[in-house]
């Protein structure tokens, strides 16, 4: 008797990313997120690059990729509305609800996810949780408001930290720094996003309950399997 090989997290990234074009809508752009599970969701559009007007992109890593592979990208400003986003996720609940901003890119998300009807979120089984918070939660600041905003996310019972890249700040696409904080409890996703969003020098945090995922494409060991929040 031959036994299986479970698929390794890479080849259910590619599962999804394949899977995530039949939300493509022809003829319309498309939002693009960021990650490295959006990278397959990228590379699998290329095939089907002529039956779509292009993308609006998330990051300036996406559009790099975008382009290379000879896709359109478009300025969010260009466009009203879209039908459908695709992103990963950092965490997704049983409703939807996600932590996003592992690839410092969620102000943009959140942006592009806002333009669309639809959030295709694509990702690996391990991302699945019940309640969001084990994923140290990022948040994008503005520089000279980190230290303060530290305290207080210190003062709920959280430890915030500057992320670094090559022993110095990362510095996002939109010129500003990212705190990741650990030990949070969010509860109330909805609530919490929109309570520290009002925090003097938060750009963004990376709960993303106001724009939560309408679709998961779930990467299992048993194949790709369709969570649906839209009810
Ligand atoms: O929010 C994101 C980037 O800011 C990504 O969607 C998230 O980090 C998941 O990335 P990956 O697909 O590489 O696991």
């Amino acid at each position: 008797m031959t036994t299986m090989n479970p698929l390794t997290q890479d080849e259910l990234k590619t599962l999804v990313g394949q899977a995530a074009l039949q939300y493509v809508v022809p003829g319309e752009i498309v939002g693009v997120g960021t990650g490295s599970t959006v990278n397959k969701f990228i590379d699998a559009l290329a095939g089907m690059k002529n039956q779509i007007k292009g993308a609006v992109s998330s990051s300036v890593a996406s559009t790099e990729r975008l382009k290379a592979l000879g896709i359109a990208v478009f300025d969010a400003n260009e466009v009203e509305s879209l039908s459908v986003y695709i992103d990963g996720a950092d965490e997704i609940d049983g409703q939807g609800h996600m932590v996003k901003g592992g690839g410092a890119a969620l102000t943009r998300e959140k942006i592009v996810a806002a333009l669309a009807a639809r959030f295709v979120c694509i990702a690996d089984e391990s991302k699945l949780v019940k309640a969001l918070g084990q994923f140290p939660l990022p948040v994008e600041v503005i520089p000279m408001a980190a230290n303060h905003i530290a305290r207080r996310f210190q003062a709920m019972g959280g430890q915030a930290s500057l992320r670094l890249k090559d022993g110095q700040p990362l510095v996002t696409d939109n010129g500003q720094h990212i705190l990741d904080v650990k030990g949070l409890s969010i509860t109330d996703p909805l609530a919490f996003e929109s309570q520290i969003n009002q925090w003097p020098g938060v750009v963004t945090v990376g709960v993303f309950a106001h724009q939560k995922a309408t679709v998961c494409l779930l990467g299992t060991a048993q194949g790709v399997k369709t969570l649906d929040y839209s009810r």
